[in-house]
């Protein structure tokens, strides 16, 4: 069998600029975001950061994760995701970075040489763009988020699993 290079991913800082074209960052701390003020001034909302996306038969739902085992970097990609029928959205309900890594929605399979990692500062959250390639939630702080995605009728999960010895390798980030 054909030995492929093992591709090498370093991640970097999460910002809305990079991760747009796989979907939407949630960060109140973002510049670009000016929030509004409501309820008598009481409240600032940081209005629809993101939209829930669904196909006709779904519908949005919440859901609470507690990620109770962190990993540290460097570490194999062995299985990427995504969610045919809708978006999916993680925000930390406590600080938590985690690793973010995605590759286009119009491939197949997710293409080593089109993926793109980063982490997050501890505060961001992410949604991810319906069908967007992604690593399911690996944090490097064990932690409660808050996460809305797709319900429904269907199946709403393609993965794909690395051949033993392919997987991309996440390097540590760049301090
Ligand atoms: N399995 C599940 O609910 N979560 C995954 O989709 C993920 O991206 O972590
Ligand atoms: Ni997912």
């Amino acid at each position: 069998m054909q030995a492929y290079p093992r591709t090498i991913l370093r991640p970097r800082h999460l910002t809305r600029a990079a991760f747009a074209p796989f979907g939407e960052v949630l960060d109140a701390a973002d510049p670009g975001r000016a929030p509004i003020a409501i309820n008598g001034g009481t409240t600032l909302r940081y209005d629809q950061l993101a939209r829930v996306e669904t196909d006709d038969e779904g519908y949005g739902a919440i859901s609470l994760f507690q990620a109770h085992e962190a990993v540290s970097l460097p570490l194999v990609i062995e299985v990427m995701e995504r969610h045919p029928l809708g978006s999916q959205a993680f925000m930390p309900l406590t600080r938590c970075r985690f690793v973010i890594v995605v590759a286009p929605a119009a491939s197949r399979q997710p293409d080593p040489a089109n993926m793109q990692a980063f982490v997050t500062d501890g505060r961001q959250g992410v949604s991810y763009r319906r069908g967007t390639w992604h690593l399911p939630l690996t944090v490097l702080d064990m932690a409660h988020l808050l996460v809305v995605d797709r319900k429904g009728p269907g199946c709403n999960l393609n993965e794909h699993v690395f051949a033993p010895g392919t997987g991309p390798l996440l390097l540590p980030q760049e301090v």
